[in-house]
């Protein structure tokens, strides 16, 4: 069995995975990564990439059709073999090349196969064929292996072969009738997606739409989804699922009644990739979350054993995941040279916005931005907080923007300290106004410095002048 040494070995070649390979190695240290499936992980081919190419030429089509002039332009209907298409070159036609040729660049030797710890720094990779390598690390192992879609026990979903967020991502037709249980992000955005390409859609939400969101902006998507189509059925819970012969799929709810798809997708949320990890090889308990301290290392394991992204639970978000990546792949290069880890808050090497300030956007009909606390989590964590709220679409740049414009903002205030703790925009197009008020909070900028901060007129972004005139100076 050949054996093989490196600094750090990563098991999970998904975003994070890759981020914490490419930091230790511009850090002067080795790195094997071990991937079982394709180089990039669940976001590049089944979740974020996908996902957002499905919706983004029916949004684009919606921004034509709501500025006369151009709307008198946009009178075809959206082509789904074009939009199907160009999904299918934003998940690279599910082929890893283009990421192996990065892993290669980047001087990070990859293991195909499956990872497995098999004792103090050592990972087991079994291949496809069978063979095993058996890899040590010098430093740290790092796991990284994601997460997958929860599927609950509801009687008979299982045999009705449903579809995950991975099926709905690489869909290669339209179904007539898509039933979604769940109205979390991915029931939300997928809902909006294929109710926009034609498909009778019928979505269960059992606790609301996006109930994680602050309330105003789960009501808008409900109402926009109900109005492109969608049977929104607020507090419905399936409670069995068959699928017949003819291969109509029937879901029964809770409170009676019963409704008939093509397809079912499973939107529930998620479960950690940690079942057949060798985490029994060092007495951790296979498939839970890997709770880690703030340094990203494994709670009751050595101090060689760390988790990063999906896999840890802190935040299930691509981007949130690689800036664990960035902090712990430096740390670990730290450690290896001798040097402390700079882990207090929003140190070098600390994940302190995980806890304050992760951004986050729905791509639905409007969009969701957010960043740091809802008003309800703000006054949950005993915060003394003022909310302040604005009409989006009676800022001028947003009338421009498209005729009958409709959205909200919402700053939360820290009255103590006089610094935003929260701030959510929904509406059409709002996804890139969001990183000033991360900016913000990252940088717990005071209010009164704000009002020197001048928003661009006309532009969306002049509601951070309304919103502070609305606080008062
Ligand atoms: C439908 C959907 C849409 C999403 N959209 C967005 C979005 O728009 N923006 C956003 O920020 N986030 C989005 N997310 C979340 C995002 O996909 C995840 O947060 C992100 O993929 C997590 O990255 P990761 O590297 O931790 O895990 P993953 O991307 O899951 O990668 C883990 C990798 O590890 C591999 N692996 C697992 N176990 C082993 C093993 N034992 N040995 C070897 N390899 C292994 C897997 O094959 C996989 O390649 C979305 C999620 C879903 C489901
Ligand atoms: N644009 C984005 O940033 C984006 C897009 C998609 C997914 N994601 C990430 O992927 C993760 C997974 O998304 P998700 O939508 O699966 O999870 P989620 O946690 O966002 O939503 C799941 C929803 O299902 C509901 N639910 C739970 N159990 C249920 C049951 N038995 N029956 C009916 N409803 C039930 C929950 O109340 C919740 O609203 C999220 O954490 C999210 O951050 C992000």
């Amino acid at each position: 069995m050949p054996i093989s040494e490196y600094d750090v070995i990563v098991i999970g070649a998904g975003p994070v995975g890759e981020n914490v390979a490419d930091r230790v190695v511009r850090g002067g240290l080795t790195a094997a990564i071990v991937e079982r499936e394709l180089v990039g992980g669940e976001c590049s081919y089944w979740a974020c990439m996908p996902t957002k190419a499905l919706l983004r030429s029916a949004a684009a089509l919606r921004a034509a059709r709501q500025v006369p002039g151009a709307r008198e332009a946009a009178t075809g209907e959206l082509d789904v073999a074009a939009v199907l298409g160009r999904r299918d070159s934003f998940a690279s036609n599910w082929k890893d090349d283009g990421q192996v040729s990065w892993l290669e660049s980047a001087g990070i030797a990859l293991f195909r196969g499956q990872g497995r710890i098999s004792g103090e720094r050592a990972v087991e990779v079994t291949g496809a064929d069978g063979t095993t390598t058996t890899l040590t690390a010098r430093h740290a192992v790092v796991v990284a292996t994601g997460s997958s879609a929860l599927v609950p026990d509801i009687a008979g979903l299982r045999d009705a072969r449903p579809w995950t967020s991975r099926e709905a991502a690489s869909a290669k037709a339209v179904p007539g009738r898509l039933v979604v249980i769940g109205a979390g992000v991915v029931g939300s955005e997928m809902a909006t997606a294929f109710a926009a390409l034609g498909s009778s859609v019928t979505l269960l939400a059992r606790d609301g739409v996006l109930p994680q969101a602050e309330p105003f902006a789960g009501e808008k998507v409900s109402a926009s989804l109900t109005a492109a189509g969608v049977s929104v059925r607020a507090g419905a819970e399936a409670v069995a699922v068959s699928r017949d012969a003819a291969g109509t799929v029937h879901v029964t709810l809770a409170e009676g009644g019963q409704v008939d798809a093509d397809e079912i997708l499973v939107a529930i949320g998620r479960t950690p990739n940690t079942q057949d990890i060798g985490l029994d090889s060092i007495g951790l308990e296979p498939g839970g979350w890997l709770a880690v301290d703030e340094s990203l290392r494994v709670l009751d394991a050595g101090d060689w054993l760390y988790a990063a992204g999906d896999v840890n639970r802190r935040v299930l978000l691509t981007h949130q995941g690689k800036y664990q990546a960035r902090a712990l792949g430096d740390a670990i290069v730290a450690r290896a040279g001798g040097e402390p880890a700079d882990t207090g808050a929003w140190g070098r090497h600390a994940v302190t916005a995980d806890e304050r300030a992760v951004p986050q956007v729905v791509f639905t009909d409007p969009e969701i931005a957010s960043v740091g606390l809802t008003a309800a989590a703000a006054q949950a964590a005993g915060l003394r907080t003022r909310v302040v709220d604005y009409d989006l679409g009676s800022v001028a740049g947003a009338s421009l923007h498209a005729e009958g414009y409709q959205g909200q903002a919402r700053m939360v205030v820290d009255e103590d300290r006089r610094v935003i703790v929260g701030f959510t925009l929904v509406g059409p197009d709002v996804a890139e106004l969001l990183h000033a008020a991360t900016i913000a909070i990252v940088g717990e900028v005071p209010l009164d410095r704000l009002w020197h901060a001048v928003p661009s007129y006309p532009t969306v972004s002049e509601v951070w002048l309304r919103l502070l005139e609305t606080y008062g100076r």
